[in-house]
């Protein structure tokens, strides 16, 4: 389980995070939905301890991230905004990497990169060099990194960035999953559909405040309108920077 409360973080005079608390719970996905440059990707380099807020607490599963950036990291699966895969060595070996980083024997870091190269369907491109791979294989590579050490939760930043539709769909059912085997699920995303399609819950987020936490169909009932996009640019004052 995340709870965020009145983070707060500025780079010189750019407020990026304001006012940003929510909880997301175990067994749920929980999207994180704002226009470009709301300050979702903020929020989440917070969460995994790449930077230190400014102001507000952080917990993961009860551990405060601030002041146990380690552990903290531990009971963490982090899909970030740039996945910067070694691309002289093949998914397999990425995935064991890390694997081994994450402090797992040979033997079991081989038996889970196996595991999640099949959950992930990514049999055909795991034993080649990662140099050259497709967005959606360097996506699927970094996920299956992130995922290595079983966290309980996972965080992740606009995982269907640049993927087509059939990849979209899969990279779904991958999340449901996530959620069937009870993780806390955070994910980031400025398309409606995208939040719209997995999340239990949304925090929508504009100019580094959460202005609205609700479900997808809560969203819908609360402000009237009909789609969720709607809804979304009804709550933001605007439609600018969404995408559809
Ligand atoms: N390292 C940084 N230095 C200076 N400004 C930054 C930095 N990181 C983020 N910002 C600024 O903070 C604001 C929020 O950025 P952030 O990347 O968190 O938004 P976002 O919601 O993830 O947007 P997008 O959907 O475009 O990725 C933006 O105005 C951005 O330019």
């Amino acid at each position: 389980m995340i709870e965020v409360q009145q983070l707060r973080k500025s780079f010189a005079e750019v407020e990026a995070v304001r006012d940003v608390s929510f909880r997301a719970e175990d067994g749920q996905i929980t999207g994180l939905l704002g226009p470009n440059g709301a300050g979702k990707t903020t929020t989440l380099r917070m969460l995994y301890t790449l930077m230190r807020p400014d102001h507000g607490t952080i917990r993961i599963d009860g551990l405060d991230a601030v002041a146990e950036p380690l552990a903290a990291r531990r009971r963490l699966g982090v899909l970030p905004d740039a996945h910067g895969l070694y691309k002289r060595m093949t998914a397999r070996e990425n995935i064991d990497y890390f694997a081994r980083l994450q402090g797992l024997a040979p033997e079991p870091a081989r038996r889970r990169g196996q595991q999640l190269i099949d959950e992930l369907g990514m049999t055909e491109f795991a034993d080649r060099r990662s140099e050259g791979y497709s967005q959606g294989q360097r996506i699927k590579t970094a996920i299956a990194r992130a995922l290595v050490h079983d966290p309980a939760n996972v965080l992740l930043d606009e995982p269907t960035n640049g993927l087509d539709v059939m990849a979209t769909r899969a990279l779904r059912r991958f999340v449901l999953s996530l959620r069937e085997q009870g993780r806390c699920v955070l994910l980031s995303s400025h398309v409606m559909q995208e939040i719209a399609a997995v999340c239990d819950r949304v925090v929508v987020i504009a100019a580094g405040r959460v202005i609205a936490i609700d479900s997808p169909e809560g969203l819908r009932e609360r402000t009237g309108e009909a789609s969720l996009e709607d809804a979304f640019v009804r709550l933001i004052g605007s439609g600018e920077g969404l995408a559809a």
